[in-house]
């Protein structure tokens, strides 16, 4: 195929998220050292790394918390680095934070509700069911609090709940932390789903290198705050580097 017809038969990439240079601190403690990633509009990404290395601290720059000392990161065109996070989150924007972070005094559909408080209301039937279908475990658990749910079913409830905000671009940081195999399995294949049934972009954080490779269209890996190699999420998977730092002796 010449090159001419390469272009003309591939969808056009569309940048969702651009991050340049992006420098982040705690205090004196430099958690991000001039970070480049992009996400483009119907892409699953990745960001692998071991404990400590800067992962989370990227996906919580992106939503303003903390902030970015140096460098930029812009949505859609529009550069939010210095947006403050309430405002950053009605951009179509929605996080699945680590640890989740339920409501565990609230019942299952009151922690959807809350995923939805600035949508139309006159999407809030069919945006419910759309969850309990992705998840009919929740259906089941409808009125059972959050803190009672075991830590498959509370992830599951963070990711609807952040659905429920019916976002462009989704933040998953670790939806695998803790999380039986099958578990793991079962909630990456939603995540894919949505990909390719919906078009969602999704940007990943990871530990569990081996799922998240296998479910990205590219990859990141990060060292001490650095990007040190990127790749679509095969190339990756297939180099020994990655294989024994991340893969091997590893739990998958
Ligand atoms: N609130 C904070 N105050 C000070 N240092 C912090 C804070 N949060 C994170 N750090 C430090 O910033 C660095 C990056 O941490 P971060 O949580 O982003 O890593 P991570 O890759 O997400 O790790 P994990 O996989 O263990 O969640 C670490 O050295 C960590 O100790």
């Amino acid at each position: 195929m010449s090159a001419l017809e390469q272009t003309e038969t591939a969808a056009p990439v569309v940048p969702m998220l651009t991050i340049r240079g992006l420098e982040t601190f705690y205090g004196k403690i430099q958690a991000l050292r001039g970070v480049d990633l992009d996400v483009n509009q119907g892409e699953i990404v990745t960001i692998i790394g071991a404990n400590g290395a800067g992962k989370s601290t990227l996906m919580m720059t992106i939503c303003g918390n903390p902030r970015a000392r140096e460098g930029s990161i812009v949505y859609r065109g529009e550069d939010i680095t210095q947006l403050p996070t309430h405002t950053i989150m009605t951009k179509d924007i929605a996080q699945s934070p680590e640890g989740r972070r339920i409501f565990g005094r609230m019942t299952v559909t009151e922690n959807l509700q809350m995923g939805a408080t600035l949508q139309d209301e006159k999407h809030y039937d069919d945006d419910l069911k759309r969850v309990f279908t992705l998840f009919p475990r929740l259906k089941e658990r409808a009125g059972q609090r959050g803190g009672t749910l075991s830590g498959g079913e509370q992830q599951m409830l963070a990711i609807g709940r952040a659905l429920m905000g019916r976002p462009k671009l989704l933040l998953l940081d670790e939806p695998s932390l803790g999380l039986a195999p099958l578990i793991v399995k079962q909630i990456f294949e939603v995540i894919r789903e949505l990909n390719r049934n919906e078009g969602l972009t999704v940007f990943l954080v990871e530990q569990n290198a081996f799922h998240a490779l296998r479910l990205a269209h590219r990859g990141y890996v990060m060292v001490n705050g650095r990007i040190t190699m990127t790749g679509t999420g095969r190339e990756l998977l297939a180099r020994p580097e990655v294989r024994q730092a991340y893969l091997e002796g590893g739990a998958h």
